[in-house]
């Protein structure tokens, strides 16, 4: 009840007269016990890593900074941020589970200095009392273990992997993609950091289960709808490093083996587009083509869709712990189911073209606009519309008009209106699309997709003509193509 409603410099003063009363009536009777952590290890004198750990815990404890007058600032390296401390011999409250307890940065000074033979022992004394004794030890003192490891993780640089040649190349990782940068259906974005909520602090949950401690997710949806920069937010919200798997450049089972045994903990292992990494379609690895030709007596030792099956979720998959495997694709029905099951993804989540909801989300991050008169229209078109348009196609919108609020979303008003007038299904957004890029490209995707159901053929050269300058100068031909396919 005391520590709902009191806050905490209040109750350290309570604490500490009710500890000076105890002492006084009752002066043999101590009711706290103590932990001494030494900076050194005694008799070898090498540093003490736990002496570290609780420094740095220590220094995280915000309500430092508002509870005491005078701190100490240092850095263990150069590299590292600045990290404030308690001031020889001050004392600072913890709590843990409920548990109150206290830590002292204790400084002795041994020996006498006149004839060179002072020196001064550093510790931290923890203290509690002995009621406390089986929550603290040693739960709290892994806590703090853990506490540092996360603070000097998030402090650290995020790294990247790609497999080469059999080994991993290491890369630093800065993408800036975050869940709040992203722009996704509703709740999508809530359900998944629960669920890695839930993952990170699932250890024993896992362990008592006899589960690995892993996790899968399965991304897909069409192109440009944030499934890469969803892992790399997944990434710098779990604050793991990334390794993204080249399925085409691993030869055999044996390979994907060893690289998987030399991803560390705490790692997102990716693998990007994974109906078109490796043709496998049944689990000895004998793809459609060679079942065809009768081909290659020798798959034992090749990739075999077992082999990744196995990588996924088989002995050798717990080799390492707390490891998100996610895998991306364009195309979910072309998966075989196997790699699909919960154990292996146990996650499917859908990207898909811009929603309304997804689109403020866009607006607000490009245009920091919450609200605006046109949204009202735009609302009603994109929900009534058969018209599909990717959030990369929006964004690139977007960020074209970012001074203008009131341009950027007439055009995506106007890319809405103008592509709802014709019954054609094209996809805007795969056509603006980076990897559709060329004129080649263009006039496949014109071609394959829909380019017969286009009836506005004049708004729609018109509107691709603004949207890709350059192509459509140069190419009559596309013109041509449109006019033939009408
Ligand atoms: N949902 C989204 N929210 C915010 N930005 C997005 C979203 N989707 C795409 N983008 C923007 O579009 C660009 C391309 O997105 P991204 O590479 O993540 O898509 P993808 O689904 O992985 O595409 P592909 O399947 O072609 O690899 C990104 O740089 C990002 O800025």
């Amino acid at each position: 009840l005391l520590q709902t409603f009191i806050p905490p410099p209040l109750r350290q003063y309570i604490d500490r007269g009710l500890s000076m009363l105890w002492e006084r009536l009752f002066p043999s009777v101590d009711p706290y016990m103590e932990i001494q952590v030494d900076q050194n290890v005694a008799g070898n004198h090498s540093p003490n890593e736990l002496y570290k750990e609780v420094g740095v815990h220590v220094g995280s404890l915000r309500f430092a900074l508002h509870t005491h007058d005078r701190l100490r600032a240092y850095k263990w390296e150069a590299s590292e941020p600045i990290s404030l401390n308690l001031q020889d011999n001050d004392s600072i409250e913890d709590s843990f589970d409920g548990v109150q307890v206290f830590w002292t940065n204790a400084v002795t000074e041994k020996g006498n200095a006149e004839n060179n033979g002072a020196s001064t022992e550093r510790s931290f004394i923890l203290r509690f009392l002995k009621t406390d004794r089986e929550n603290i030890v040693p739960a709290y003192l892994d806590h703090v273990s853990k506490v540092c490891a996360d603070i000097e993780r998030e402090n650290s640089q995020r790294r990247i992997f790609t497999n080469s040649y059999g080994n991993w190349e290491e890369n630093s990782f800065n993408h800036p993609s975050t869940f709040d940068s992203l722009a996704l259906d509703a709740g999508i974005a809530e359900r998944i950091m629960a669920d890695l909520q839930a993952f990170s602090k699932g250890k024993s949950f896992y362990h008592r289960n006899g589960r690995a401690w892993k996790r899968g997710y399965l991304l897909y949806g069409p192109p440009g709808t944030g499934k890469s920069s969803l892992i790399a937010a997944i990434a710098n919200y779990m604050l793991y490093d990334i390794y993204d798997l080249e399925l085409t450049k691993v030869s055999e089972n044996t390979e994907l083996k060893s690289l998987l045994v030399r991803t560390s903990p705490k790692s997102v292992i990716v693998i990007e587009d994974i109906d078109c990494s490796v043709k496998m379609s049944n689990r000895d690895g004998e793809t459609d083509d060679d079942s065809k030709e009768g081909a290659d007596s020798n798959s034992s030792s090749r990739l075999t869709l077992s082999g990744l099956l196995n990588f996924v979720d088989g002995l050798w998959s717990c080799c390492g712990e707390e490891r998100i495997f996610i895998f991306t694709t364009n195309f979910k029905e072309r998966i075989d189911s196997a790699l699909l099951r919960p154990g292996r993804m146990d996650m499917h989540i859908l990207l898909s073209y811009c929603s309304f909801h997804a689109f403020k989300k866009l607006a607000r991050n490009y245009l920091g606009i919450q609200d605006h008169p046109m949204f009202f229209e735009l609302e009603k078109i994109m929900t009534k519309s058969s018209v599909q348009v990717t959030p990369a196609a929006i964004a690139a919108m977007l960020m074209s008009n970012q001074d203008n609020p009131d341009a950027a979303i007439s055009e995506v008003l106007a890319a809405f209106s103008i592509v709802n007038e014709s019954t054609c299904q094209i996809s805007v957004g795969s056509i603006l699309d980076d990897r559709f890029a060329s004129q080649r490209s263009v006039e496949t995707t014109v071609n394959d997709k829909c380019a017969s159901q286009i009836s506005h053929r004049k708004s729609k050269r018109h509107y691709f003509r603004r949207r890709i300058p350059g192509f459509f100068r140069k190419t009559k031909h596309l013109d041509q193509l449109f006019t033939s396919r009408t």
